[in-house]
């Protein structure tokens, strides 16, 4: 078959040959300036530029629409939502945000902190509101906010929706609308996301285009763990329902000649 669709390694392994694991992907996804990365803490630049975010709309009740595309759940958001301030060069508007995670609760997120990779991993995909005269594809096109998932002991209600909707988008394509919730609800306390690393990389799924300003957050959400675990047991890669969606989490890629700020 032609070129064949792209798919992490735990798919590939499954079913060889029958779909292209992430040492194939194309795109930029083998260029220099990828995502996601290991982020070296003591090495982060203390930059004073960075400074706190302005969220707009995140804290509206809206019913959201959340989709099994194959590779992760992605929850649809209005354009209403934006972000400023964060030393970011513009406003920008969030597009929609999914999840990377693991059932081994110590390699779900991409991202990993010195060395240390957590459950899961949140982002929020935001597109500059760029006026036209702009450049076609600038390198900070797409600001996304990256936040790390540990296991806690108390269940976070602000999860609650989200996770009851696993049970409805099971295969590829299903589609689900929640009761109204607001961005808001999946975050900590906005006075905690003051702190935060960042850095110039890429998408972590294919085109991988090395397009996108990333944020990630110092301040970890928690789940308990069987909220953690409901996403690998609720979600399938497949409409056999043959392989568990877990592990849709790309390899760390090189830093190379780039630095990590931090706020
Ligand atoms: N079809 C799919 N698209 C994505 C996606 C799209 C845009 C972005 Cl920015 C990202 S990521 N992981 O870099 O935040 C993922 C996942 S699965
Ligand atoms: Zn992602």
């Amino acid at each position: 078959n032609g070129e064949s669709h792209w798919c992490y390694d735990i798919q590939a392994n499954s079913n060889p040959g029958s779909c292209q694991r992430p040492d194939q992907w194309g795109g930029e996804c083998q260029k220099s300036h990828q995502s996601p990365i290991d982020i070296v803490t003591h090495k982060a630049r203390l930059d004073h530029n960075l400074k706190p975010f302005s969220f707009s709309g995140y804290d509206k009740k809206e019913k959201r629409t959340v989709k099994n595309n194959g590779h992760t759940v992605m929850v649809s958001l209005e354009p209403d939502a934006r972000i400023s301030g964060g030393g970011l060069a513009a406003q920008y508007r969030a597009t929609q945000l999914h999840l990377h995670w693991s059932e081994s609760l110590n390699k779900g997120s991409e991202h990993s902190l010195n060395g240390q990779r957590l459950a899961m991993e949140m982002h929020i995909v935001h597109e500059k509101d760029t006026a036209k005269e702009e450049a076609p594809n600038p390198k900070d096109k797409i600001a996304v906010l990256a936040f790390l998932v540990k296991e806690g002991n108390e269940f976070n209600e602000g999860f609650r929706l989200l996770v009851e909707a696993l049970d409805h988008i099971s295969k590829p394509e299903m589609n689900f609308t929640m009761e109204a919730s607001s961005i808001m609800d999946l975050l900590p306390k906005e006075n905690k996301l003051r702190h935060y690393f960042r850095y110039q990389g890429s998408l972590t799924t294919p085109t991988c285009d090395e397009t996108v300003v990333w944020t990630v957050f110092k301040e970890h959400i928690q789940l308990r763990r069987d909220q953690i675990l409901a996403f690998s047991q609720k979600l399938y890669y497949d409409q056999e329902k043959k392989l568990h969606m877990t592990d849709n989490v790309r390899p760390l890629q090189p830093l190379g000649d780039r630095l990590v700020s931090t706020s």
